[in-house]
């Protein structure tokens, strides 16, 4: 058991046992989830790592010593099998594991060595040709096609032709695999992302999920595209060209690699700093780009408040941090391919001299010295090589990690078997004594009890931070209670299905997110194979199609990124188009009027209410005056009901609903 990894709240773990063996992942991630203060875990069967997230000083004991104690009481430890026996899953490492099937390999590695060998061969006929010359035949001219050089200069001149050739289809071929491999791996990638609970998202934050979609992708395509065909070529070469460097000079060769056994430890501890160094890299990367999305996003808080400088210096220092990274991870691997080539390279300058000696004294031939002169260099250049493909190997293995991580996380929401047709839902919400908390330590929600009936409309009200949006989030269950029960329609949430769930509901939030592209596209979200009619309706009673109507391009004008071009009002109205035309049986509106004025945000609720008479509605909202109207109104004030009732109900009442009313009418 060994530490990689220690961030607050975030620690990763190499547990020897966990590799191949899927059953203790899945039973050491439940164990240790039952721990207080323990947020997420993620155990990969296939790197031998566990990811721990965990609430900061919320945990009983340290997480080795959870790790220790779970890993003690686990029957399928003692029962896997030892690593010696795991087979090639074991040796292989996330990398292999991601990298395309055989299958598909097989054309590009067939171009491979046909090309690297026909190069081998061009080398090898430069030499037999040169040697040919020298010779000083005397009847090579009359003779030239029939003698040794005319045949070797002939094969030399056929083999470059087809090598002109071969290398375009190799390049080819290794191109089209890794284009059509990183769009495949992207998918997939995204795919496990968007599948991702969001407290993940709130954990690992956009700059690492960012990189792993980019830079981690994009790393084993290169290593696909260009580290295997390297890696080919070097194992080629050293097979070939040191095969007859031995054969033709076994004590030359043997003299030139008296140096390398001294390097072999030097090697071995250069490369573990080279992985250590790499995952640094990683990490300050993410952090960069997540300052970077931070400062794009929030630029118009920056320019307001004149913070650019401020932010700059954030940045710089971020980006620092990254350089100083990187330019330790360069210079681990460029002094690893020093070493191993300045080991060599002592050694080729002894064997030149004690070959030339040799040669001088007539005691080894020409040729067999000129062959080596050739031949040593080229193996030595593909030894260098394999310092640069083991290098880029490791890159790419580090991001093939993190991936395989992400790709194996599975979320801890999971969907239920019961299926609930939206056409079939009645839309009646129950919560019963509902706790919930974002971190371990701490309570937002406390024993929150509530009942929508089909059709009624529920509204929340309170002050801010009381745990009105947290109270729609667990209805759509973005994340689990901690106690107590949720239903739509008696099904606990937990039982049903996710998809299905979500379907039956219609949220729109405070800040909606309105994506780069036209009206129309924004509101088809919510009903893809909507018409342009519906569209339009949905528009109207958003209370949006005035104001699209008069931009140019109508419901097709462009509303920029984030909906950048439109009103903060525009924004909530198509969102709530949107909302509208998926039809939904439950329609959550989290304060999703509140850059409106008065007037029109009544108007919007009343069109919204007649838009469907039998949507069952939750309206938060902090202007009193909007919900008056409500059959149920609850009031909530840290985490708990302080009143519940309709409104007449609750201002007779005289408590915290009749006091917020009496200030926001002034009285
Ligand atoms: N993702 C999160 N991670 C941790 N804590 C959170 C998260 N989201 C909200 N909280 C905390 O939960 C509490 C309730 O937040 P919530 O957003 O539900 O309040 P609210 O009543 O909707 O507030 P407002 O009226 O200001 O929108 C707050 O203390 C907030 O800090």
């Amino acid at each position: 058991m060994r530490l990689r990894s220690a961030t607050p709240g975030r620690e990763r773990w190499d547990i020897e046992p966990l590799l191949g063996s899927p059953d203790l992942a899945e039973e050491l991630e439940k164990a240790l989830l039952l721990n207080k203060g323990v947020v997420k875990v993620s155990a990969s069967p296939v790197s031998g790592r566990i990811l721990i997230l965990y609430g900061v000083g919320s945990l009983e004991a340290s997480v080795e010593a959870l790790l220790r104690e779970a890993l003690e009481r686990l029957p399928s430890q003692k029962t896997a099998e030892p690593p010696a026996k795991r087979g090639f899953n074991a040796l292989s490492g996330p990398l292999l594991e991601l990298l395309p099937a055989l299958e598909q390999l097989k054309r590009p590695l067939m171009w491979s060595v046909v090309s690297h060998g026909l190069s081998i061969a061009q080398g090898l006929f430069v030499v037999a040709t040169l040697n040919a010359a020298l010779e000083k035949n005397p009847k090579l001219l009359r003779r030239l096609l029939g003698s040794r050089f005319g045949i070797m200069s002939s094969m030399l001149m056929i083999s470059t032709g087809a090598n002109m050739y071969v290398q375009h289809q190799r390049k080819r071929a290794w191109r089209q695999l890794a284009r059509n491999y990183e769009h495949a791996l992207r998918a997939r990638v995204l795919a496990a992302i968007e599948a991702q609970d969001l407290a993940t998202f709130d954990q690992q934050g956009t700059g690492r999920l960012l990189s792993l979609m980019t830079k981690d992708t994009a790393r084993i395509t290169s290593f696909l595209e260009r580290g295997v065909d390297d890696a080919v070529k070097n194992a080629l070469t050293i097979l070939i060209s040191g095969s007859l460097l031995l054969t033709t000079s076994p004590v030359l060769v043997l003299i030139a690699c008296l140096p390398v056994p001294f390097m072999v430890l030097p090697l071995r501890k250069l490369g573990q700093r080279a992985s250590a160094a790499r995952t640094r890299q990683n990490e300050r990367s993410d952090l960069f780009t997540q300052h970077l999305e931070n400062s794009f996003s929030g630029i118009i808080d920056i320019k307001s408040f004149t913070a650019e400088q401020q932010d700059i210096r954030r940045l710089s220092e971020s980006a620092r941090q990254l350089a100083d990274a990187e330019l330790e991870a360069a210079e681990v691997s460029s002094l690893e391919a020093h070493l191993m080539q300045g080991a060599f390279a002592t050694g080729f300058v002894v064997m030149t001299v004690y070959g030339g000696l040799k040669t001088l004294k007539g005691r080894l031939s020409d040729k067999v010295f000129a062959r080596t002169m050739y031949l040593f260099p080229q193996v030595l250049g593909a030894l260098g090589g394999v310092s640069e493909v083991l290098g880029n190997y490791r890159a790419a293995a580090s991001s093939a990690e993190r991936l395989k991580e992400m790709l194996g996380s599975r979320p801890s929401i999971q969907s239920g078997p019961v299926r609930l047709p939206k056409g079939q839902v009645r839309g009646e919400v129950l919560f019963e004594n509902v706790v919930f908390g974002y971190e371990p330590s701490t309570t937002v929600i406390h024993g929150i009890s509530l009942h929508l009936r089909p059709g009624e409309t529920l509204a929340i009200v309170g002050p801010t931070g009381s745990g009105k949006s947290t109270l729609l989030r667990l209805l759509l269950r973005f994340h689990d209670v901690r106690d107590g029960s949720i239903r739509v329609d008696g099904h606990d949430l937990r039982t049903l299905d996710l998809q299905d769930l979500r379907s039956a509901i219609s949220i729109v939030g405070q800040e909606p997110y309105l994506f780069d592209g036209t009206v129309k596209d924004n509101v088809l979200l919510g009903h893809p194979q909507a018409s342009d009619e519906d569209v339009a309706e949905a528009l109207k009673s958003a209370g949006a199609l005035e104001f699209v109507n008069a931009l140019r391009g109508r419901m097709d004008a462009q509303v920029g990124e984030r909906g950048r071009k439109l009103s903060g009002g525009q924004r909530q109205r198509i969102a709530i188009a949107r909302a509208l035309l998926k039809k939904a049986p439950i329609l959550a509106l989290d304060e999703a009027t509140s850059h409106l004025d008065y007037e029109t945000e009544a108007a919007i609720q009343r069109s919204v209410r007649n838009a469907s008479s039998r949507m069952s509605m939750i309206v938060v909202a902090h202007r009193l005056s909007t919900i008056r109207r409500a059959d149920m109104i609850l009031v909530v004030d840290q985490g708990k009901v302080r009143e519940m009732g309709r409104h007449d109900e609750l201002l007779a009442h005289g408590g915290l609903y009749s006091f917020l009313w009496n200030l926001q009418s002034g009285e």
